[in-house]
């Protein structure tokens, strides 16, 4: 299967007066059909690996990217004091499509989502969930080969959740894109994902697939962090 990240001996820090190593020592492959989540505590550098795979943050060490459609959806997503349709129309316009094909390619994606109704409503006053929808049909416009998903149901109710949880697995069944996404729903993660990559303080301290991730038995032995972290979040599991 092709490869569309490598990363090896990654680092990167952020910000500018006391900078901090936000990505240590990242050894990483992830190859064109997986659904990788990453998991961890706050803090523990999840956002910065996504934004590191869409080319958001400057990095040392190794990364390779192979030549892919990636598009990323972050957990509050940015919308232009717009309606929602041309919320999805510009962001096909201003990547040379041209006005027409982009409002009809905006209609059929905001079907996709189920927003039809909602497509004259101002973006910013559409609820959470229908956002995150909004969100999710301006990249599905663009045919991504590789979805990046910063926490996509963060802050929304369960039904919400839910909407945006079935449109990520549809598409992602439907298209065989690479998703690589961070949650911190372990039912989610187990739900969506194939493979399951813990972070603690920056470092990658499990690697795992789903299957093994949730045994608790190989995840002791894997990384008693992540044993930790999974118990903590789900006490009646094993
Ligand atoms: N712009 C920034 N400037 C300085 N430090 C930052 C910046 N953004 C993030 N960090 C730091 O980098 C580390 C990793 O942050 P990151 O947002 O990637 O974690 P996360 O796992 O996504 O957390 P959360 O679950 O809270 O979203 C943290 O220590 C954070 O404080």
């Amino acid at each position: 299967m092709t490869v569309v990240f490598a990363l090896r001996g990654v680092q990167a820090r952020l910000g500018t007066r006391r900078p901090v190593a936000a990505l240590r020592d990242i050894d990483l492959c992830v190859r064109a059909g997986e659904r990788v989540a990453l998991v961890g505590a706050n803090g523990s550098g999840k956002s910065t690996l996504l934004r590191v795979l869409m080319g958001l943050v400057p990095v040392q060490g190794h990364l390779e990217r192979a030549d892919v459609r990636a598009a990323m959806v972050f957990q509050r997503p940015y919308l232009m004091r717009l309606s929602a349709r041309h919320n999805v129309a510009v962001a096909l316009w201003v990547q040379g499509r041209r006005w027409s094909q982009a409002c009809a390619a905006a209609r059929e994606a905001l079907a996709r989502v189920g927003l039809v109704a909602l497509a004259d409503r101002p973006a910013r006053a559409l609820s959470g969930g229908q956002q995150q929808r909004l969100a999710l049909a301006r990249a599905w416009a663009q045919r991504p080969d590789v979805w990046l998903l910063d926490e996509p149901t963060a802050s929304l109710d369960p039904q919400a959740r839910q909407e945006v949880e079935a449109l990520i697995a549809a598409f992602a069944a439907e298209t065989g894109a690479t998703v690589v996404f961070s949650s911190h729903h372990l039912g989610q993660v187990r739900r969506l994902a194939t493979r399951v990559v813990y972070l603690d303080g920056g470092r990658i301290a499990a690697d795992l697939p789903v299957e093994a991730f949730f045994d608790l038995g190989r995840l002791a032995q894997a990384s008693p962090s992540a044993h930790a972290f999974v118990r903590e979040e789900l006490p009646w599991v094993g």
